[in-house]
C-alpha cells in the first residue's frame, strides 16, 4: 500500500481526521498517499465506524485508509474490524507491542512516539521493532492533533537515518515547517491534521491543496541536488 512504501525522493503524504466526503474527494484529487480516520471519541475529529466505512468508499485503491485509535477496547476494534475496510493500523496512545499485535492481527501497523525531552527512541524502536511505521509526535496531554511540534533535535541523526524507511514525521507540521521537517528528518512520510483545516474535522481543499505542493516542490529540491 501507498504511505509506508519508502521511495528517497518523494515524500509520502498522510491527512488525518476526515469526517465529511468532500473532503475526502479533494484529498483523493491531490493524489495523497494515505487518509486517516480517528475512533477516539474525546477527539472532534471522531467518526463511527459505520461513518468511516461509507468515507473510505469513495477511496480509490492504492491509498491506505488509516484507523487511528487509542487504547481501544476488544469491543472498539471489533465493531472497527466489522465495519471498516481500512488497510492500516494507526496507534496513537499507550498500547503495548503485544496489543499492536493482536489487535492488528497481521496487517501493518504504525505507532505513534510521542515525544518529549528524555524520550528514548532506541529503546521504542526496539520494543517496537515489528511496526511497518514509527510515527512521530508531539507529546500532549489529550494524545494528539493539536498542531504541535516537538523539538526535532531530539530525533538522534543515525537513528533517523537507519530507521528512514519507516518514520512517519507529525506534530504541527505546515506548509511553514514540513520543508525543514522533510530536509532535517528525511522520513518516508509526513502527517498532518490541524493545518489543512478550516475548523476541527473540516478540511479546507485551499490548505490541503497549499500543503501537497510544498512536499511535492520539496522532492524536487531533494532531486535536484
Ligand atoms: O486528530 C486527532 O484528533 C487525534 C486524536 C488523538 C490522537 C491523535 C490524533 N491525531 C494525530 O495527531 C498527529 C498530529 O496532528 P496535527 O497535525 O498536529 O494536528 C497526527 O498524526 C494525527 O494523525
Amino acid at each position: 500500500m501507498g504511505l509506508l512504501k519508502h521511495t528517497p525522493d518523494k515524500t509520502r503524504i498522510k491527512f488525518c481526521g476526515f469526517t465529511r466526503s468532500s473532503d475526502v474527494d479533494a484529498a483523493v484529487a491531490l493524489g495523497v498517499d494515505a487518509l486517516g480516520f480517528v475512533f477516539y471519541e474525546p477527539s472532534p475529529r471522531y467518526v463511527s465506524p459505520e461513518m468511516a466505512a461509507a468515507l473510505i468508499g469513495r477511496m480509490p485503491g492504492g491509498i491506505d485508509a488509516v484507523a487511528l485509535v487509542v487504547n481501544p477496547t476488544d469491543e472498539e476494534v471489533k465493531r472497527i474490524k466489522d465495519r471498516v475496510p481500512m488497510t492500516l493500523w494507526q496507534f496513537h496512545g499507550d498500547e503495548s507491542p503485544g496489543r499492536c499485535e493482536e489487535i492488528a492481527e497481521g496487517m501493518p501497523w504504525m505507532k505513534a512516539a510521542r515525544i518529549k525531552p528524555g524520550f528514548n527512541l532506541s529503546d521504542f524502536s526496539l520494543q517496537y521493532a515489528k511496526a511497518a511505521g514509527f510515527l512521530l509526535d508531539a507529546f500532549v496531554e489529550g494524545y494528539g492533533g493539536g498542531g504541535h511540534v516537538f523539538d526535532w533535535s531530539l530525533i538522534p541523526e543515525l537513528w533517523a537515518k537507519e530507521n528512514a524507511h519507516r518514520v512517519v514525521l507529525s506534530g504541527g507540521l505546515n506548509t511553514h515547517n514540513v520543508v525543514e521537517g522533510i530536509s532535517h528528518l528525511k522520513p518516508c512520510a509526513v502527517d498532518v491534521s490541524s493545518s489543512i483545516e478550516a475548523a476541527k474535522g473540516q478540511k479546507s481543499p485551499e490548505l490541503m491543496k497549499a500543503f501537497v505542493e510544498v512536499v511535492r516542490g520539496a522532492n524536487l529540491g531533494t532531486q535536484a541536488v
